[in-house]
């Protein structure tokens, strides 16, 4: 039995058994609205959170108690969320080791794997001393169980189908082994490709090997071959479950979903809501159109991606890659331009000619800045002296990108991103973080992500919010002015109507997360209960009218003008010293009155 897809999508069997993409996913009808939904995958075979989080996060569900969490892409975070009622998280009685929010979610892990996991832990802990394995481990020796101890109902099932147990002619390693015939069944392993690569080889192996051993399974050649068998798959064909309201990453495999095949200008994505995986359009699609998803950061310059991908053993020949479009080329052919009318960003002239001088810095220097930039080492510790020293380093990298105004070019925004994340919980700096996050909001993220709805965006959007409700306090109590010596930021910040800039973000955020994420997403509730509480003031009437005017219609006069004036205006005016601002603290300017 191929797995269950839902109607929006085939399976594309090439009839090529050399082809790199023997088989690729289709979508049968066509789905011309960007941020449609294409499938829902809600059974997975493996969904698992990472070793270091297993105790912080149910190990069915996946719900963590908290959803604070830095945002990768862009560096802002969420807030400690209140809109999520509190639980807490009970342990396994007898391994002590796996955590549940409640007693269905401990049945149901029960059922699909922890029956035969749950003394594994006891092994662990006598052997390594501690009371969690690392993911991929995890994950084989979860999958060994289940093939070996047979039994296990309908989840077992299609475990042994996927990893090709008991399909004939599909047990062994390799490609070639898997290839032909009924292959709509068992996963892709490339354990060739792996094999010959010698230092992930030797890792991977030792990993085969701590499940086996750990799964209390001996260590015969066999079940060693079929752990390394397990393990490949896994790699090649999990996903790494990015939880876009914590942070934190896992594991998240599903057979059909497996089908899709990477482009780093992909026309789909994929988002996680505990142990579902959402596949939406980030772009229009055909119907027949193979649908794609980026497996790694696809704004990463060329070599970057190249070494991310590594691990699938392929040549993208994406038109990314072919011809080496950098984030502002990409951007400017993008269908989705269009969608930024309504966004931080509106300015969509400004999206299909950016103002950058490509003259400054060549294709072939920006892949030597991000080596460069990957290779400064990063302390261990929290001293403030070595963490500016860095961020000097990185800015110094980074020179020849801020000489050629490409501002979204990695890796200057994840430089950027990371120091508004550090200042955003400093008492001395929180009020510098402002102008950071509207720059990385308007010249980065625009550029980056296109459709204003991928949540890397949103929270960008919210990132903004949050800054707005502490220095909407620091105004209210005049505290303003001590915490910030630069005239322009408290200027600004005095002038504007910092309650009517955070409706406009909230309303942006509901539209776009009501688009890009699920409704139950913690990002998008939190703005929901914001929103709420802005529109219950009294007072604030007229600006309430003409914002949700300019929700509803973006070129209403009115609306658009109020927020021209009262929210872009302001927003535009923080950006503009976000640099000014960045290079002085990087000089060691004092900006902060002490
Ligand atoms: C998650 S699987 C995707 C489904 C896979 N094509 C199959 O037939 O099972 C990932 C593997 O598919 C292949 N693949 C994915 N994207 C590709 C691409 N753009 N070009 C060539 N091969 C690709 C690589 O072998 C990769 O390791």
């Amino acid at each position: 039995m191929p797995p269950q897809l839902p109607p929006t999508l085939r399976i594309h069997h090439n009839p090529d058994p050399t082809a790199p993409k023997r088989r690729s996913l289709l979508a049968t009808t066509a789905l011309p609205t960007p941020g449609t939904t294409i499938a829902t995958f809600t059974t997975p075979l493996l969904a698992l959170p990472d070793g270091a989080s297993m105790r912080t996060t149910c190990n069915y569900c996946l719900r963590t108690p908290t959803s604070t969490g830095p945002n990768p892409t862009s560096g802002t975070p969420t807030s400690p969320s209140g809109t999520q009622p509190p639980f807490s998280l009970k342990a396994c009685t007898a391994c002590k080791a796996a955590v549940y929010c409640d007693p269905a979610c401990q049945r149901a892990h029960w059922k699909a794997g922890h029956k035969g996991e749950c003394g594994v832990f006891g092994r662990v802990r006598a052997q390594a001393g501690r009371d969690w394995l690392p993911t991929p481990v995890r994950a084989v020796a979860q999958v060994l169980l289940l093939l070996h101890q047979g039994g296990g109902g309908a989840a077992a099932a299609r475990v042994r189908e996927a990893f090709g147990w008991g399909v004939k002619g599909k047990e062994g390693e390799g490609k070639g082994k898997e290839g032909g015939g009924d292959d709509g069944v068992v996963l892709e392993g490339n354990v060739e490709g792996f094999r010959k690569d010698g230092e992930v080889w030797r890792d991977m192996e030792l990993q085969a090997k701590g499940a086996v051993v750990y799964a209390g399974l001996g260590e015969g050649e066999e079940v060693l071959k079929q752990a390394r068998e397990v393990l490949c798959k896994i790699q090649t064909n999990a996903f790494n479950r990015l939880d876009a309201d914590t942070g934190m990453t896992g594991i998240f495999l599903d057979a059909g979903l497996a089908m899709v095949n990477h482009s780093c200008v992909p026309n789909a994505f994929i988002g996680f809501d505990k142990r579902t995986a959402v596949l939406r359009t980030e772009r229009p699609i055909q119907e027949g159109e193979e649908i794609t998803i980026s497996y790694i950061d696809n704004t990463l310059p060329k070599t970057a991606r190249r070494e991310a991908l590594r691990l699938y053993h392929f040549e993208c020949d994406c038109p990314r890659c072919k011809d080496d479009l950098d984030v502002y080329e990409v951007c400017q052919s993008s269908p989705d331009i269009r969608l930024n009318s309504f966004s931080l960003q509106p300015d969509l002239a400004k999206l299909r000619n950016p103002s950058i001088d490509r003259s400054k810095v060549s294709k072939a220097e920006i892949d030597a800045i991000y080596k460069k930039w990957q290779a400064l080492t990063v302390p261990e510790g929290n001293d403030e002296e070595d963490h500016l020293r860095l961020a000097q380093a990185r800015w110094e990298v980074c020179r020849p990108l801020v000489e050629a105004g490409m501002w979204a070019v990695e890796p200057l925004p994840t430089t950027i991103g990371q120091l508004a994340m550090s200042w955003q919980t400093s008492y001395k700096m929180v009020v510098y973080a402002l102008p950071l996050l509207c720059f990385i909001s308007t010249e980065c993220d625009p550029i980056k992500l296109v459709a204003p709805f991928m949540p890397w965006r949103i929270k960008g959007v919210m990132g903004i919010v949050m800054l707005l409700a502490v220095t909407g306090e620091f105004t209210a109590s005049g505290e303003l002015a001590t915490r910030c010596t630069h005239e322009g930021i408290v200027g600004t910040l005095a002038m504007a109507d910092q309650v009517s800039m955070c409706e406009a973000l909230l309303r942006l955020a509901i539209h776009h997360g009501s688009i890009g994420a699920s409704e139950d997403w913690g990002v998008l509730k939190e703005a929901k209960a914001m929103l709420a509480d802005l529109e219950s003031l009294e007072g604030r009437e007229q600006e309430s009218k003409l914002l949700r005017a300019w929700a509803r219609d973006p070129e209403d006069p009115e609306g658009a003008a109020f927020f021209e004036s009262q929210v872009l205006g302001p927003i535009k005016a923080l950006s503009s010293f976000a640099v000014e601002t960045l290079e002085a603290m990087l000089d060691g300017k004092s900006l902060v009155k002490r």
